[in-house]
């Protein structure tokens, strides 16, 4: 990396709870979250030189709050670090914030607290990517002077190097420098495959389905996910709907959210085989790797396989998963796992298990931050495409500084330098909980 810009030291970390109301019409409602009001603990960090990194977490409304504190609770590690000391062991500051002698008891590596570390991580690899005015996932290039091995030394491989060696991911990045620039090239002229998920929330009538769809197919889109899990007459309804729309040779995904038991999964899905679904999406409990096998052993004679990753709470389960080929589909979240460091660690193990990886987008702010993780992936790691592509939803774009670019159904490569993370500040004013206009509004109707 260079030696120019690299000072910034950090003088304060601020955050905010930010919330959309998208309940209201039913924008992102499944079997088993049927209210969302998409949200974000919003962390900014400021430094000594004026250049600030912004970062969050993505939440469901209620207890965005208590993300908002871990995040105060974190934010001493952070506070008098320099962006040079940081980068130049990043898996040490990974470390550092993961494994607190006394916040690591909040998880480790799991629920609220990891929520949190993602959220101040993203703002520091926003900061980084800032600070060398490039994208994010430009930062592991050549022409930015960066090499596997520092790619490498920002992953923390402790707990996985049963299923992977600092070695082995040193020369998986070494051999995935052939063909890097034509990859990169690649993508800039024609972009990352995308999918959508905006045409068939649960909550959304036929009628919706059935204009969004219409809609989507015209704009180019070929891949399309519905949720189901709530009554199997309405799943079976909708499936056969959307697959009358799309045609035989389009792709269909379901996404159950977790609702079932593993008998009950298999069951559910049997009965849907008929609209031939590519994947099943979180069958049941996102911990039951055992049981997410078991699932995957039953559906595969059906062509069926599943896909999660979107609650995976960190890379050992992701690890587990892959080691008990309990997936087929890796599902990585930009705001789950402790951010661009721990999604490393589950791309590379991904790719040494030969699974391919389709990210968890949407939410809000998501497929922002995802883009520059699965461009990374194709350009640095997998350098593949085949059974690969990246969720998509059409919703709360307009309230970011570099809005995602989607042209003909994929992902044009951001071309602001940070990892894409910044929000307008009207926005943030607006949906502030609970004093922001929009929710002010909402508590005199
Ligand atoms: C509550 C969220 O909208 C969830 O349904 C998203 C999801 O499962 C997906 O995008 O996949
Ligand atoms: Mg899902």
């Amino acid at each position: 990396m260079s030696e120019r810009k690299m000072v910034h030291k950090i003088t304060h970390v601020t955050v905010r709870d930010v919330r959309f109301p998208t309940s209201l019409e039913q924008h992102g409602s499944d079997a088993m979250h049927t209210d969302p009001d998409y949200s974000t603990a919003y962390v900014v960090v400021h430094t000594d030189s004026g250049l600030q990194g912004f970062g969050f977490t993505f939440t469901l409304g209620k207890g965005t709050e208590i993300v908002v504190c871990a995040v105060r609770a974190l934010a001493g590690l952070v506070v008098g670090k320099s962006l040079q000391e940081i980068v130049s062991d990043f898996r040490g500051f990974y470390r550092l914030l993961s494994s607190d002698g006394q916040m690591r008891w909040l998880g480790p590596e799991k629920g609220v607290i990891h929520l949190a570390t993602a959220a101040v991580l993203n703002a520091v690899w926003d900061l980084w990517a800032r600070a060398e005015a490039f994208p994010s996932f430009r930062l592991t290039l050549p022409d930015s002077g960066s090499d596997p091995k520092q790619i490498v030394s920002c992953v923390d491989f402790r707990y996985i190097t049963d299923a992977l060696t600092e070695e082995e991911a040193l020369d998986i990045l070494v051999k995935a420098q052939e063909g890097k620039q034509q990859r990169e090239d690649q993508m800039l002229k024609e972009g990352y495959p995308a999918y959508t998920t905006s045409c068939a929330w649960i909550g959304y009538s036929d009628e919706q389905l059935k204009q969004l769809c219409t809609d989507a197919l015209k704009s180019g889109w070929t891949k399309f996910k519905v949720k189901v899990g709530a009554d199997l007459e309405d799943d079976t309804r909708r499936c056969r709907l959307i697959r009358q729309m799309i045609g035989p040779d389009k792709t269909l995904m379901i996404d159950a959210n977790q609702r079932w038991d593993v008998s009950e999964a298999i069951g559910w899905v049997s009965s849907l085989a008929e609209f031939k679904p590519l994947w099943i999406e979180e069958p049941t409990c996102p911990d039951d790797i055992l049981g997410h096998a078991a699932i995957s052993k039953a559906l595969a004679p059906l062509g069926i396989g599943v896909a999660t990753g979107e609650q995976c709470q960190n890379r050992v389960m992701f690890k587990q998963f892959l080691q008990a080929s309990a997936l087929q589909f890796v599902q990585i979240d930009s705001c789950r796992l402790g951010s661009v460091n721990e999604n490393l660690a589950v791309l590379l193990m991904a790719h040494k298990f030969k699974v391919p990886v389709c990210p968890h987008a949407g939410g809000v702010g998501l497929c922002e931050l995802v883009q520059h993780l699965i461009l990374f992936d194709y350009i640095c790691v997998s350098g593949s495409l085949s059974n690969r592509m990246c969720e998509y939803v059409d919703h709360l774009h307009e309230h970011f500084t570099s809005p995602v670019v989607i042209h003909d159904a994929h992902y044009m490569p951001p071309k602001d330098p940070g990892y894409s993370c910044e929000m307008l500040e009207s926005s943030v004013k607006k949906h502030q909980y609970p004093e922001g206009d929009v929710w002010k509004q909402h508590k005199n109707n």
